[in-house]
């Protein structure tokens, strides 16, 4: 990290901190469902507030339409916030301008400030310039903590590191060692599971995955994409369809990278989405119509099982089913359970991240057992292929 500065760089007394978080938390019915991410946070935050910074919190949350909405405001998150930091976190309904620059001139040393959703304003993004000034106008000094947005070249991850001071935050720190003491020259064959709900995002990054990997397995809605890609009717299951080409070219690039891909063989389906909903099992090719393939059936396990025998190294994001309702975990859990078992057993190093494939790690009761868990998904996949992420490469020193 000796390129990077830190918060040890900074004199913080008395100044005002812009912090760049990853507040981006699983979350149900307006109440956050897994912690991890803002537990790892803390510690940036208590620091600064008790060197006697006043401590402002920028994070995005969801993916709002450029505008403001109910369901993707940050005030969800307060409670876990402020029981994280042990202390009241105050919170303004926007990001910039004077609702903003009032919260933050009300904010004592020690203070802690959550301003409203980044990406409740398109600019943010676009990486606006003046957008990024408005938002860099609010503090003294900028820290970055938000590794698992760091992929992203957004005004608060990228643009406001060029008008302030900027650092590292402990997170990202901790975050950029344990990865390359895991994974700087990780031993072969090596396997990437990719699953989850963030298709078009994350095809990109696939592209550039199958020629650094031996083997790629796909789950959730990032496998559906990939098998009607191939002509198998998905029926009503979570898919890109307007991607298939663009999946076709992976499949391409994988081959004649000699990266095998590992497509589920049988789904468990559903017709709603809703916990006891009636499922069956069926082959990948014998999804109905009407039906939802929300998790990977028995006989995919088996097959990644097999797989990943032959696997010295793991790398996942993204569960491999609609993990937060029951039956739909089935799939996710046993892989994860398998994988932790040679983790244990010292055959296997694996390293998983993403804010949802955390949370399905623990409450499959694996988390601790695996190598190493960061709190970062699409981040961690492009930081593997050796891509510089926008917001690591904006704190570089000048
Ligand atoms: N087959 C599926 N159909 C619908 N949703 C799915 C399916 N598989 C996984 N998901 C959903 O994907 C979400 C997690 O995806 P993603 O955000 O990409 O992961 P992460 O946050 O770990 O990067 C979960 O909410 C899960 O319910
Ligand atoms: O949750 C996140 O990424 P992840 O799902 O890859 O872990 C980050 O907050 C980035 O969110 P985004 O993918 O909407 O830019």
């Amino acid at each position: 990290m000796s390129d990077f500065n830190t918060i040890d760089d900074l004199d913080v007394n008395g100044r005002t901190v812009l912090v760049r978080a990853d507040l981006n938390v699983p979350a149900k019915d307006g109440a956050v469902t897994d912690t991890t991410r803002i537990d790892r946070l803390a510690p940036t935050l208590t620091e600064l507030a008790g060197k006697g910074a006043k401590v402002v919190v920028l994070s995005h949350f969801g993916r709002p339409k450029g505008g403001p909405d109910t369901k993707n405001s940050l005030r969800i998150v307060l409670p876990a916030l402020s029981k994280a930091v042990g202390q009241e976190v105050a919170f303004a309904g926007d990001c910039v301008g004077d609702t903003a620059a009032a919260a933050v001139a009300a904010l004592q040393p020690g203070g802690i400030l959550l301003l409203e959703n980044t990406r409740f304003h398109a600019e943010e993004e676009k990486n606006d310039p003046a957008f990024a000034k408005a938002m860099a106008s609010l503090g003294d000094l900028y820290v970055n903590d938000a590794f698992s947005a760091a992929h992203r070249a957004h005004a608060s991850t990228e643009g406001v590191a060029h008008h302030l001071p900027a650092a590292a935050g402990r997170l990202m720190q901790a975050e950029l060692d344990a990865l390359t003491k895991a994974l700087e020259k990780p031993e072969r064959p090596v396997c990437a599971v990719v699953g989850g709900a963030k298709i078009s995002t994350k095809l990109d990054l696939l592209g550039n995955l199958v020629t650094k990997v031996d083997m790629l397995a796909l789950g959730g809605g990032m496998a559906n994409t990939f098998l009607y890609a191939q002509g198998v009717d998905v029926g009503a299951s979570l898919a890109e369809k307007d991607m298939a080409d663009q999946a076709r070219e992976i499949m391409r690039k994988a081959e004649a990278a000699g990266c095998e891909l590992l497509l589920p063989k049988d789904f468990v389906v559903a017709k709603e989405f809703k916990a006891g909903a009636a499922s069956r099992v069926v082959a990948a090719e014998s999804i109905g119509a009407d039906e939802m393939a929300l998790d990977v059936g028995p006989a995919t396990v088996e097959f990644l099982g097999l797989k990943l025998q032959g696997a010295k190294t793991v790398v996942w994001n993204g569960p491999l089913g609609a993990f937060e309702i029951k039956p739909f975990d089935a799939g996710t859990n046993a892989v994860a359970g398998l994988v932790a078992e040679r983790t244990a057993e010292g055959r296997l190093l694996s390293v998983a991240g993403g804010g949802d494939t955390v949370a399905a790690l623990a409450s499959a009761g694996v988390e601790e057992k695996f190598t190493y868990v960061s709190a970062a998904g699409g981040a961690f996949l492009e930081w593997l292929e050796g891509k510089a992420l926008p917001g690591v490469a904006a704190l570089r020193k000048k």
